[in-house]
């Protein structure tokens, strides 16, 4: 599903967290946003789902706009938000079993296969969820978006806080799902190493607004080939100057330099 948002800005109070944000999303693409801490990348995502509304401009998924039908729009998007809570005394089959009632879904065997794709196995999922390591919380949480089986998937920083080999084992998962499956995976990252691995395409968040977007070979490439002037700051497709540019641009080059070389420490 195509997902489009239009000159969208939203505030909260005094705080503008978006202004001007125009992007498209093509269907069936893993599509990474990158940008700085506090650049409005949950923000975004909360548009996306409806969770928030824009105070300007539109958002739409699959050709529904978001604020007019936010239900049918979240009937088909599995969002994962940074920070997922489950009940301690729950094992990770019932907290799926949980979810997959509230959303009235059936029984026909969709858990064990959420558990399945995302790597669990049968008696870690039968664990209580207190003892699951933040590698397997991580886990969980993607298996209980999975239930319905989305057309998208949205996923804010998921691999925050995870070793390297937590990361890497993550990002197959996603290869799979986005390999085996039709859907649109849409994923949030501080890392240029995490965009190359996984991304067909990113977009740079800086300055409330999409800096650049394109194809990923081009931004990773131009990183691993050194400096560039930026080549002006519409927001849009740009050609790998302006990736390269914007990206320095949003997280600084001590950042990039680091950027690459976590791409390396995470490389299979
Ligand atoms: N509920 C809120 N109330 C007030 N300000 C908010 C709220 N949510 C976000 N903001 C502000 O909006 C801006 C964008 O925040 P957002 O969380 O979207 O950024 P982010 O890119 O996801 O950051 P991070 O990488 O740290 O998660 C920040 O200045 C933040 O403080």
């Amino acid at each position: 599903m195509r997902i489009e948002a239009t000159d969208v800005r939203k505030t909260y109070g005094d705080v503008t967290a978006l202004d001007g944000l125009s992007l498209s999303i093509p269907s069936g693409s893993t599509f990474g946003i990158i940008g700085t801490n506090g650049a409005g990348k949950s923000t975004l995502f909360r548009l996306l789902v409806g969770h928030d509304r824009p105070d300007a401009g539109t958002v739409s998924v699959g050709g529904v706009d978001v604020t007019e039908d936010g239900r049918q729009v979240r009937e088909c998007v599995g969002y994962l938000p940074e920070h997922v809570g489950f009940p301690d005394g729950l094992t990770g089959r019932e907290v799926l079993g949980v979810h997959r009632a509230i959303r009235g879904l059936p029984r026909d065997g969709r858990t064990a296969e959420a558990i399945e794709r995302v790597g669990l196995t049968a008696a870690e999922a039968d664990r209580r969820v207190s003892g699951y390591s933040n590698g397997m919380c991580r886990r969980l949480g993607l298996a209980t978006v999975l239930l319905p089986d989305p057309d998208v998937l949205i996923l804010d920083e998921p691999t925050a806080g995870l070793d390297p080999r937590g990361v890497d084992e993550f990002h197959a998962i996603v290869e799979g799902i986005a390999t085996e499956t039709d859907a649109t995976v849409v994923f949030c990252s501080h890392v240029l190493g995490e965009v190359e691995r996984l991304w067909d395409r990113a977009a740079v968040l800086h300055a409330r607004r999409v800096r650049a977007s394109g194809p990923v070979d081009e931004l990773a490439a131009a990183e691993t080939e050194g400096a560039a002037e930026p080549d002006g700051d519409e927001a849009g497709e740009t050609g790998r100057d302006g990736l390269r540019a914007a990206f320095r641009e949003a997280v600084g080059d001590d950042a990039a330099r680091r950027s690459t070389a976590d791409r390396e420490e995470v490389a299979p």
